[in-house]
């Protein structure tokens, strides 16, 4: 399970991320959802260790990422917005790379990679350079390098780009029977609101570094008085309002600046 507490991080000035808390069973996808900007990366990013917060705490499956990084970081898997693999390896070499990364078993990394490559229809692809690869087909592949080690938390960010519409649906029924068992907790962004909708427990959705709306589908669907709508529709009126709070706070705050009143 995941839980983040009092999560803060700034560049320079600019406040990217303000005060997150989450809170992820296992059992649990969860979907994190946010306008260009928000500060989904940057949280997400911030979760797998591969930026530090300014503030705040992450703890993945009883490990707290600050005091046991590696511990912390063995159980999770991450895939990235973009599929950064080593162009020069074969997609063997690159599985068997992460596989000794993790202190694999020889033979349990041979079974594992058996598995995945057939689940993700790379099988055939096994001994070719990655640099031959379209952009899906690496997508697919770092889903493989991920869940190779079995991890208990899978980070995911924006996991469909570049996958085609069988890949869409191999995904999306991925996720469930990840977490079917309980063993994991998948954390998710997309922009992708039909992917979140079908696949998603709870959802975030966060507007400049803030959570502005936490819940179900229904529970969103209450909360923007969008009883009947899809998330689509729950999601603009969600953003749309705490935008328009956002804009009163600003002019009130410095429509009210001394040098400024009459
Ligand atoms: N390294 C950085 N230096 C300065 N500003 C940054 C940096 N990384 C992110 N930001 C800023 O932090 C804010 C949040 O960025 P982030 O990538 O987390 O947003 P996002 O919600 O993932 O957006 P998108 O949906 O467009 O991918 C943005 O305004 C971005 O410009």
């Amino acid at each position: 399970m995941v839980r983040v507490r009092g999560l803060h991080k700034k560049y320079g000035d600019f406040t990217a991320v303000d005060h997150i808390d989450l809170d992820v069973p296992r059992g649990e996808v969860f979907g994190v959802l946010g306008p260009n900007g928000a500060g989904k990366t940057t949280t997400l990013r911030m979760i797998t260790g591969l930026i530090a917060p300014d503030r705040g705490d992450v703890v993945i499956d009883g490990h707290d990422l600050g005091r046991e990084p590696v511990n912390a970081r063995r159980v999770t898997g991450f895939i990235p917005d973009r599929p950064y693999v080593y162009d020069k390896l074969t997609t063997l070499e690159y599985l068997r790379f992460i596989g000794g990364l993790y202190k694999m078993k020889a033979n349990h990394v041979a079974d594992r990679i058996d598995e995945l490559l057939t689940l993700f229809g790379l099988k055939e692809w096994a001994d070719s350079l990655i640099e031959s690869f379209s952009h899906g087909m690496k997508q697919r592949l770092v889903f493989c390098g991920a869940l190779l080690p079995e991890p208990s938390v899978l980070v995911v960010d924006e996991p469909m780009v570049g996958l085609d519409p069988r890949g869409h649906r191999l995904i999306k029924s991925l996720f469930r029977e990840l977490v079917a068992d309980k063993k994991m907790s998948i954390l998710l962004s997309t922009h992708t609101l039909e992917v979140a909708e079908e696949v998603c427990d709870r959802i975030v959705i966060i507007n400049h570094g803030r959570i502005v709306a936490r819940g179900s589908l229904g529970e969103l669907r209450l909360e923007s008085g969008q009883t009947d709508g899809n998330l689509e529709q729950v999601f603009l009126r969600i953003t749309e309002e705490s935008q328009a709070e956002r804009d009163q706070a600003v002019a009130e705050r410095f429509g009210h600046e001394p040098g400024e009143r009459s």
